[in-house]
């Protein structure tokens, strides 16, 4: 986490920040995305222009959502991608224009700067703005005014700035960026960590976005993740970050419904793109099946049974199920939804089953 002034970083670890529920949308407790948000909650009071600088898919947009929401601001949040929009209409976009102003200006179009009034702004890849319109960006933030293409009247404009970049504006090579504008935009810089610095946000992460998978579809059966997927997530270099994060839940949603992923499913089918071969109607690896976890057979206890003179089942079973319970309730720190989850129990049925058996943790 870096940010332009460093005293800051010492400010906001010495002065305590209210807390909103704005920053909840960006999911991670590792130290550094803590630090984040709680420069999110500082600096989004504010109305000077910020920064935000990452890699491809780190939450740099949703960083500007959290920075919206903590202004307080009235008006809406309004995103220009500066890269998406080619060059010579990206000018009308922001200003808007006047009924023929040119050739295909069929009516009056209001432009994005006037729509954040009142709100945010935020300007996504500003990196890739031509240069010609970075002067009258800079003009723009000079004088709260703008003028749309066609028309001689002057609008007065009040929008919050934030910008976005995944590249160095200042030294980066590729980049032909104004410093006069840089110096402008970049009153407060945040960036971001890739997710491979914070690998250990990666369970959390997977959770919030299976809960919205079950939001939109309350009848989807999601997969879950045993320790020795989650080891293979993290070891993974996750180039597009949370993107790619997210896109490799969708194809564990898709390829293993219900199921319970290990390592080698991860390694195999959800982080390169091969299939599991589903030939001859065979299912793909059920790691619901005890033996997938490494747990013994059911039919193993057959030899058992036979051998035993004489078994108590009921209080057998009853131990085995005390030590998977012990064993989830572990491998969780203690978390029963979590737990419940990894049982394939329901969490009310897990907790009644821990005052029954007496397992309440000190
Ligand atoms: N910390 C996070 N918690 C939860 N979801 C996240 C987090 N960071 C990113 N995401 C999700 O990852 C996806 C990509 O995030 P986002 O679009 O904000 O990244 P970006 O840095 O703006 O990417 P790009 O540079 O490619 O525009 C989104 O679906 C977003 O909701």
């Amino acid at each position: 986490m870096t940010t332009h002034w460093a005293p800051m970083v010492e400010l906001v670890e010495t002065v305590s920040v209210g807390k909103s529920k704005a920053c909840d949308i960006i999911v991670g407790e590792t130290p550094i995305m803590r630090h984040v948000k709680n420069h999110i909650e500082l600096i989004g009071r504010s109305d000077a222009p910020v920064l935000v600088q990452g890699e491809t898919g780190t939450g740099k947009e949703l960083v500007a959502e959290a920075l919206h929401a903590v202004s307080g601001r009235d008006g809406q949040l309004v995103a220009v991608n500066c890269a998406a929009i080619p060059a010579d209409l990206l000018e009308s976009e922001l200003f808007g224009h006047e009924k023929g102003a040119f050739t295909g200006a069929d009516s009056r179009k209001i432009g994005r700067f006037e729509q954040a009034h009142g709100g945010t702004l935020f300007l996504d890849e500003i990196g890739d703005m031509p240069a010609a319109l970075q002067v009258k960006l800079l003009r723009v933030l000079e004088t709260r005014k703008v003028r749309r293409i066609g028309s001689m009247e002057e609008i007065d404009v009040d929008f919050r700035l934030v910008t976005a970049t995944h590249r160095d504006l200042i030294s980066g090579t590729e980049v032909d960026f104004r410093e006069d504008l840089f110096f402008r935009v970049a009153v407060f810089q945040l960036e971001l960590p890739a997710l491979s610095q914070r690998t250990s946000d990666i369970p959390l992460i997977l959770e919030r976005m299976l809960q919205d998978v079950v939001k939109k579809d309350p009848n989807i059966a999601v997969p879950h993740f045993d320790p020795t997927a989650v080891r293979a997530l993290a070891a993974h270099p996750w180039r597009g970050n949370v993107r790619e994060l997210r896109n490799t839940l969708i194809r564990a949603t898709v390829l293993f419904p219900g199921q319970m992923i290990n390592g080698e499913m991860v390694k195999s089918y959800l982080l390169n793109a091969a299939l599991p071969d589903l030939a001859d109607g065979v299912r793909v690896t059920d790691a619901t099946l005890p033996e997938a976890q490494g747990l013994p057979d059911p039919e193993d206890f057959r030899k058992l049974g036979e051998d035993a003179a004489d078994l108590d089942v009921r209080r057998y079973l009853r131990d085995i199920e005390i030590a998977l319970i012990e064993a989830a309730l572990d491998r969780t720190s203690g978390c029963v939804s979590r737990a419940a989850d990894a049982l394939r129990l329901r969490r009310t049925t897990l907790i009644e089953k821990i005052k029954k058996y007496g397992l309440q943790r000190d």
